[in-house]
């Protein structure tokens, strides 16, 4: 007998699990709004406003704070799930087992600490003495008793039965969203996972047929209106297309970004004009678009980007240099964030230019006048290549200045932040669901000790953990999605599933190669890319600590 059957002898799903969550997470929505008044009181000035310096000099603190407060919010959503699938009948054993093991793990590092990394925890007690709110029966219970090695032997059984499902759990969508699933897991399976690692070590662009085959499918134009030829179908949509994309690579998985980008650039900022006359275009894939904001100089500071852009005869002529543009090369328009006026050293200078360029070569990446550039060399993230791009009196056509006024760029690009960091975090549930299913493959065909590495807990328990979060991740994701389809503002859930997105994805990595043991180090292996895939996921879309400071700004600025 197996030692994770042997120890699977003790009751499993605590009673009453539902109304449990809940209340262990307003016990953990209850202590970040006690510990807000305190981390406030550390970074504001005499007249009661959060002063930038005092800030920065408490980062840790603060940064911490934007921790406990996704933690708590994840909760909240995985809690409401809970809910959900019980009033319809639906929550079964795994779901019951999944939402524990989480409760369990988070409760207990938001009582003894939160990795924001792997060097850096910040402890309830740096945020504030009060913890009484963690002293809730619902939370201690599940701390204590929700995490035994029992439930996480149960999980793995159950992760060995589901071999071969898109998700192990029920995750609470429409029939719609589970036939987009489905359609687009089988696609993967078939279309991308089997190439995905001679591309990767090969360090080819991703075959143009594929991404015309995507484009045919609607890919491009998932969340665009159907007015302009795109399917409607909102960012839940895209965000299951990107999960299941994301996990047969995470290159063809990204390869939508751009296009989302631009998409919601033009429908929030563009004129009726613009409209019309791109988002068409980039639905049905046609045109391919490429974000160009980063700088050699400017990265998390976007505000005091150089690039310059002057206007004379019906034109802007585009000077300076900008850095990691991912498919850049290959694409046919660029999202281009330049500085208008020159007098200003902030944002509030910048414009957003939308620019045609020819599509290049590997040989000859920028044939267009006014461009030149080079290929960066990656670990990960391959298939669309990354450039550095110089500007040398580019020509974009005046009309092209998105919605038409001058000084709008960083306020149009910040509207765009929500959809990016929502399709982000998908991408990240499918790198952590990439790992997840080569990890579980491993551990069951693989021996040591005359028996499967799988039946010793420390190798399931890693496999347990990750679904786990998996699960977690994905509903804060879907929270973030719906509440953008409803028109809400979502700028915190967003950046609160992108943070977590990108920590599971890369401990999901991690912990898949550790159970690969030494072969996992060899490039062979499809372990040793999705190590460096899930790597990029906490430094793009803003990175790990800048995301942690716009969500804990967001909460302690105004208010008491
Ligand atoms: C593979 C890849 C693809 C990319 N694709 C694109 C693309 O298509 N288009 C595009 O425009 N850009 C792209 N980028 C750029 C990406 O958006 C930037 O790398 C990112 O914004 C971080 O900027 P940076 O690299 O200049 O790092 P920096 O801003 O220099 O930051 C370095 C480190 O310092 C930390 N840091 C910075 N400021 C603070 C602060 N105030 N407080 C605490 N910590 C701080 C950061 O979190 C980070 O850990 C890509 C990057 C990569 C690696």
């Amino acid at each position: 007998m197996s030692v994770a059957v042997e120890l699977d002898k003790t009751v499993l799903i605590l009673p009453d699990l539902p109304a449990m969550l809940s209340g262990a997470a307003d016990a953990a929505q209850s202590f970040v709004a006690a510990a807000r008044p305190h981390v406030k009181a550390r970074i504001t000035d005499d007249s009661g406003k959060v002063d930038r310096v005092l800030a920065d000099v408490e980062q840790h603190v603060v940064h911490g704070f934007g921790w406990f407060a996704s933690y708590a919010e994840m909760m909240r959503e995985v809690a409401g799930w809970a809910a959900n699938l019980t009033t319809q009948g639906a929550f079964g054993e795994i779901e019951a087992l999944l939402a524990q093991l989480l409760f369990a793990e988070y409760g207990a590092q938001m009582l003894g600490g939160i990795p924001m990394n792997q060097g850096e925890v910040i402890r309830a007690t740096d945020l504030t003495d009060d913890l009484s709110a963690l002293d809730a029966p619902a939370f201690r219970t599940l701390v204590r008793k929700g995490g035994t090695q029992a439930v996480k032997s149960a999980i793995a059984r159950h992760l060995a039965h589901q071999r071969g499902h898109a998700t192990l759990e029920n995750c609470g969508l429409d029939d719609m969203f589970n036939m987009v699933r489905e359609q687009f897991f089988g696609f993967s399976n078939e279309k991308v996972a089997p190439f995905a690692h001679e591309w990767h070590l090969k360090d080819e662009l991703i075959p143009l047929p594929l991404v015309e085959e995507l484009g045919e499918m609607g890919v491009f134009g998932m969340t665009i209106p159907e007015e302009f030829g795109g399917l409607g179908m909102g960012k839940t949509a895209m965000c299951v297309v990107s999960e299941e994309l994301s996990r047969g690579w995470i290159g063809v998985g990204s390869l939508a970004t751009r296009s989302e980008i631009a998409a919601e650039l033009i429908l929030t900022g563009g004129t009726d004009e613009q409209k019309g006359h791109w988002l068409p275009q980039i639905a049905n894939a046609s045109i391919l678009p490429t974000a160009v904001f980063t700088e050699p100089d400017t990265g998390s500071d976007l505000g005091s980007l150089r690039t310059r852009a002057t206007l004379a005869d019906g034109e802007y002529r585009v000077n300076g240099n900008k850095t990691w543009i991912t498919h850049a090369a290959r694409a046919d328009v660029m999202t281009l964030l330049v500085r208008t006026d020159g007098e200003t050293k902030n944002y509030s200078g910048l414009s957003m230019l939308i620019a045609p360029k020819q599509r290049g070569t590997v040989e000859e990446p920028f044939p267009t006048p006014g461009m030149s550039g080079g290929e960066i060399e990656v670990i990960g993230y391959r298939g669309m290549k990354e450039y550095e791009i110089g500007f040398d009196d580019f020509r974009v056509p005046a009309v092209n200045l998105l919605g038409g006024v001058e000084g709008q760029g960083f306020k149009q690009l910040m509207a765009t932040f929500e959809s990016a960091r929502i399709q982000t975090a998908a991408r990240a549930i499918g790198v952590a669901q990439a790992a997840l299913d080569i990890g579980l493959s491993y551990a069951l065909d693989r021996k040591q000790f005359g028996r499967s590495i799988f039946d010793f807990p420390r190798v399931a328990n890693k496999l347990a953990m990750m679904a786990a979060e998996i699960m977690g991740a994905r509903q804060l994701t879907y929270f973030a999605a719906r509440r953008k389809d409803e028109g809400k503002r979502c700028d915190l859930e967003a950046g609160m599933a992108k943070l977590i997105g990108a920590r599971v994805a890369w401990a999901a990595a991690d912990n898949a190669l550790q159970i690969h043991g030494g072969n996992g180090f060899a490039t062979e292996y499809q372990v040793s890319r999705l190590l460096a895939d899930a790597r990029i996921l906490n430094i793009f879309e803003g990175a790990g600590e800048i995301q942690a400071q716009v969500i804990a700004r967001r909460l302690l600025d105004g208010g008491n």
